[in-house]
């Protein structure tokens, strides 16, 4: 598995904008019939797309993670940007809709992924870190992740964020985890932006259409840079760093965040007129 070493706020403002991109940038996880994953050294973040068409693929461990299996220290969420498929975990079987969620706690051994209909297959994004305790493998169903609507036309910012691996829903060690859907007609996310030192997280957007493309901002609020980003692409948000974006149509992005705090109001704002 390739892993990506994150710079820090000195390195960051010399790069071009390919160093950028080969370092916070992941575009290639996504390939129909496979699973494939990535080795992040920010909060040891896991990050993977399983894509089953005909076949079951199981979840494999890696050299990279010194582990007989991969949950033996970590723990996974797993949500389906595909069609409908089931994941199984030890033997018992989640079926997963089109955004649901499944959590699946440290120690189980043997993690599947599977599509219900080759001609319209799932795609299971995951990520995961790692875990001190085991909770249990729970099922979170989209409209069971409390729907909150922030942001106004107005301001081209108007959305739905829904939370599924979080303090008032499934239970986990580290891995907080949502997902967040642009109304037609706005294209920022989180603008105001904010940074949180306590936790890093990875926004993989999705629901583009091929040539729609999210300008996503990053860097310390005094010295942003964008990454242009497709669909089913993911950026790896250090803590010192804004996340933020605006796309060219709306879109929506899975949000999931590793770290010491798991309490979702635990941001810094920015003020806009203080951005660079
Ligand atoms: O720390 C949490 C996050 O950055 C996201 O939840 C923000 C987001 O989904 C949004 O504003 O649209
Ligand atoms: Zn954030």
């Amino acid at each position: 598995m390739k892993t990506y070493l994150m710079a820090d706020p000195v390195r960051y403002p010399t790069m071009t904008t390919s160093q950028l991109r080969d370092t916070f940038l992941i575009d290639d996880l996504h390939k129909p019939g496979q699973l494939r994953c990535r080795y992040v050294d920010l909060d040891r973040a896991v990050i993977g797309m399983a894509a089953p068409v005909d076949d079951a693929i199981l979840l494999p461990t890696d050299d990279a993670l010194k582990a007989s299996y991969f949950l033996e220290r970590r723990e996974l969420g797993v949500l389906n940007i595909g069609d409908g498929g089931t994941v199984v975990v030890d033997g018992t079987s989640y079926s997963l809709g089109n955004l649901d969620c499944l959590y699946v706690g440290r120690g189980s051994k043997a993690v599947s992924f599977q599509s219900d209909d080759p001609g319209v297959p799932s795609v299971f994004y995951l990520l995961s870190y790692p875990a001190h305790a085991t909770y249990p493998t729970t099922l979170v169903r989209k409209e069971d992740a409390s729907p909150v609507e922030v942001g106004s036309a107005e301001t081209c910012n108007l959305r739905t964020i829904y939370k599924y691996i979080h303090l008032g829903g499934a239970k986990s060690c580290q891995v907080v985890m949502g997902v967040t859907h642009l109304h037609s007609g706005s294209a920022w996310n989180t603008m105001p932006a904010h940074t949180h030192m306590r936790r890093s997280e990875i926004y993989m957007y999705f629901n583009l259409a091929e040539d729609a493309r999210v300008f996503h901002l990053m860097g310390p609020p005094d010295e942003t840079r964008h990454l242009v980003i497709k669909d089913r692409e993911i950026a790896v948000s250090p803590g010192w760093s804004i996340h933020a974006g605006a796309g060219t149509r709306a879109y929506s992005f899975c949000w999931g965040m590793g770290g010491e705090n798991q309490d979702y109001g635990d941001m810094d704002a920015v003020s806009i007129k203080d951005l660079r």
